[in-house]
This record gives C-alpha cells, structure tokens and sequence, in this order.
C-alpha cells in the first residue's frame, strides 16, 4: 500500500506481527491461515516487485551475481519493506511476511559476510537502515519465528522452486540464512530484537501446521485485545 495523500499515517493503536524465517519454511501457509481471520491485514513479501522495478529483475540479478547486484536489491527490498511497514491501515492486526530487520540482519548480513556485498555497499545500506530506525517509527510488535531445519526447507524448495532465480539455492546457502535467523531470534547473540519472539517449530507437515498455528493463535493476537 502507498502513505495516505497527506502523508501521515494512522498507525495508532495497529498490532504490528512480523512472520519470520528461512526460504521455503511455511512464511506464505502461516499468512494464508491468519488472512482467514477477520480485521488481520496480511501483507505478504512484495516479492513480485523485486522481480520487477520499471522492468529490470533485481532478485535474479542479484542471484546470478551478488556482489554487483546485492546492494540494488537490499537497497529496493530495504524501501519495499519501508513502505509496508508504514501504509496506512484500517485493521486492527497487520501481519507482515519478513520485515526490514530481516532484510538487514539476515540476507544483507549473509551477503556480507561470506564476501560477496563489497564493504563500502554494506556500509551505505547500514547508514541508510541505522538513519530510517533512528528517524522512523516501524510498528513491531511481536516476530514468530517459524524455526525449520534447513533440510526440510531445501526438500519444499524443490517441490515449489520458483522460476530461473531459485534454482541455485543450496542447502549450505539455507544453512546459513538459518544460522543467522538462529543466532537473531534464539541465541539472541547478534542484533536487536525489534519485539518479543514466539519461536514455532516448523517442520511438521500441513495439518500439523494448522493445529500449531490454532494453538498459538490467541497468544499471537492476544495485545490486539489491549
Ligand atoms: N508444513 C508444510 N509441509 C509441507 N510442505 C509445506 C508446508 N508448508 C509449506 N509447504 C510447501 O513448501 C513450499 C514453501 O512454502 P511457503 O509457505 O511458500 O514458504 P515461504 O513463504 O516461507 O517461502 C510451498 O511449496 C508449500 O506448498
Ligand atoms: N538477497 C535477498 N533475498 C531475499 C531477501 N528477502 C527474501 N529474499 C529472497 C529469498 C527468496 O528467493 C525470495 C522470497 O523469499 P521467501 O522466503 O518468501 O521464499 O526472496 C533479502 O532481503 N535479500
């Protein structure tokens, strides 16, 4: 969605949910099962727009290569998610698929530190993401973390495989977005949590999913309430 025309945003009052985890570990499912919910607003990752900025493919750009196109594409993600987290909103409960926190403290960080972002990109995309926390109010206020072991995720990726881009996602690349996500979310070891985390393992089947997704569901929409 686009900012109101006066350009403030009525976000007072709007429980912010953010649906984490690896490629392939059920974020889209999770969605499809709250969006059934009366006043959620679900807003799933703008993947298409990656796919399609004024006809040119960042993401596959950047899959064929990354260090000459990851800042492009963590530059566009980065105000895709912006963008998200601050359209105006009705609902009550909006709940996001990834976030900007993600964008940054997983993939970015990913591209970095296995020496495919070059130093100088990494440290403009901080300053822009360091400049837009400290001078934005991002509406956060709980992460679910579907936490998937990277094997479950790297068999559903075959089944779904999404076009030419996704084909050259390896189980070491899923490995370490898992990582990653497990040091963030669990270890807390890296960087700062934007809310509280409510961890839900993922890697049942569908049916097992529904019911965990059933058992949480007062938990996750419970500070609506208040
Ligand atoms: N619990 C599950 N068991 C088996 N397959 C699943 C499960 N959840 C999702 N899938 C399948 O795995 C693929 C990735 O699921 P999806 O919800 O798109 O994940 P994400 O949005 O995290 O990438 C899809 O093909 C989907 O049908
Ligand atoms: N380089 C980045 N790639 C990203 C980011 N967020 C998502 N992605 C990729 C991963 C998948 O190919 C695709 C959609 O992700 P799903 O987990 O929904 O399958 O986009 C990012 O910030 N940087």
């Amino acid at each position: 969605g686009f900012a109101s025309s006066q350009g403030f945003h009525i976000l007072k009052g709007l429980l912010g949910i953010i649906v984490e985890g690896n490629i392939a570990s059920g974020k889209t499912t999770c969605l499809e099962y709250f969006s059934r919910t009366s006043d959620i607003e679900v807003l799933t990752e703008p993947v298409s727009k990656w796919r399609n900025v004024r006809g040119h493919n960042p993401l596959a750009l950047m899959y064929q290569d990354p260090e000459r196109w990851g800042l492009t594409l963590q530059s566009y993600i980065q105000l895709t998610m912006l963008d998200r987290h601050t359209s105006t909103t009705e609902a009550a409960v909006r709940m996001m698929e990834r976030s900007i926190f993600s964008a940054k403290y997983i993939f970015e960080e990913n591209l970095f530190r296995s020496g495919k972002m070059p130093e100088v990109d990494f440290a403009v995309l901080s300053e822009w993401f360091h400049w837009i926390t400290a001078n934005m109010s991002i509406p956060v206020d709980l992460t679910v973390y579907l936490q998937t072991d990277p094997e479950t995720c790297h068999r559903r990726l075959k089944q779904r495989c999404r076009e030419t881009e996704e084909k050259g996602i390896t189980l070491e690349y899923l490995q370490a977005i898992h990582e990653l996500y497990e040091d963030w979310l669990v270890r807390r070891t890296s960087f700062s949590l934007p809310a509280p985390v409510l961890v839900i393992p993922a890697d049942g089947d569908h049916q097992d999913m529904m019911l965990k997704y059933e058992e949480n569901r007062e938990q996750i929409l419970a500070a609506a309430i208040f």
